[in-house]
């Protein structure tokens, strides 16, 4: 038989895929329909520390190749993501990640204060990289802003986190931001990636560009971004020796999924084909996996994962 479960951050997965934070994950509704489903873990909407109602409308558009959004940090403000991991059935054994993206250093570690003080087993995932909020530039491309962050994190949260990161484009820049992200033993994972930020959608027919917010710029998902998504997951498991990559960015089938954990992955996050297909998305694509295992020879994530070959 195959077995896609992975064991990580002490605990375990009943499989290897679960939702990327923003997509499916803002209501109570969609965490449990994600919960539900054949995905193995939730993560939650970026939280900011008060609700949000995020950015004008039209926000979000869906291409032939993916995705373009910016919307900007909508969500129920931190309390109604802790009071969901307060209640949370842990005892499903699917873990439970909370996305934190405060708009200050000071926001961050009040959330991560005020989660460390309820002891549940939710995990953060601190977001370095929403490219969305007019005005506020990605932390994770301001390398000593990462570092004070990172230091200010370790202080206020005492249990094992993990940070999203915006995609790198450059071996400095993999090397340079590797340097920060190994100085913190309790950051135990980093996703990679969100959206590649700052994109720009043409209609031809309208000649407009198709989302409101910054004249038209968003994040990139989907097809689009799975090239650098697969580099900075193979470049970081590389440079982060005794910690985790979740990938994330343009994985629609058991192909991208593969070549994810090939790469690196320890286990892999799906954005834009759950925005469309739904949470049924995680049983094709578990499906899919298990069948391209199959006919590999390959039993467990583990006989592969790491090994992409190099030439
Ligand atoms: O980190 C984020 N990445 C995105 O692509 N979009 C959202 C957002 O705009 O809220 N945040």
């Amino acid at each position: 038989a195959i077995d896609l479960s992975v064991t990580w951050l002490g605990q375990a997965m009943p499989g290897c895929l679960y939702n990327a934070s923003g997509v499916w994950c803002r209501e109570e509704e969609e965490l449990e329909a994600v919960r539900a489903s054949a995905a193995a873990a939730v993560v939650s909407k970026s939280a900011t520390l008060a609700p949000r109602d995020g950015n004008p409308e039209p926000r979000y558009c869906q291409t032939p190749l993916g995705s373009i959004n910016s919307m900007g940090l909508p969500n129920r403000g931190f309390d109604y993501y802790l009071d969901y991991a307060r209640r949370y059935r842990y005892g499903s054994g699917k873990p439970l990640f909370l996305s934190l993206s405060g708009l200050s250093l000071d926001d961050n570690c009040a959330m991560l204060r005020a989660l460390a003080e309820e002891g549940l087993p939710a995990v953060p995932e601190v977001n370095l990289s929403c490219p969305n909020v007019p005005g506020k530039p990605q932390l994770g491309y301001d390398f000593a802003a990462t570092a004070e962050a990172l230091d200010a994190f370790d202080a206020a949260y005492p249990g094992l986190y993990g940070v999203k990161l915006p995609p790198y484009f450059d071996p400095a820049h993999f090397a340079a931001m590797a340097e920060i992200l190994n100085r913190h033993p309790r950051l135990a994972f980093v996703t990679c990636i969100n959206s590649i930020g700052n994109g720009l959608v043409v209609d031809i027919d309208s000649e407009a560009v198709v989302i409101k917010p910054k004249d038209g710029l968003g994040g990139l998902g989907g097809d689009y971004v799975l090239p650098t998504a697969l580099a900075n997951v193979r470049e970081f498991y590389r440079l982060l020796p005794g910690k985790d990559v979740v990938g994330c960015g343009g994985v629609k089938s058991g192909r991208e999924a593969f070549m994810h954990i090939l790469a690196g992955a320890r286990a892999v996050q799906v954005g834009t084909c759950l925005y469309h297909e739904g949470p049924g998305a995680f049983a094709r694509i578990s499906s899919e996996l298990a069948v391209l295992m199959r006919a590999k020879g390959y039993r467990s994530l583990d006989a592969f994962r790491g090994k992409l070959r190099t030439l």
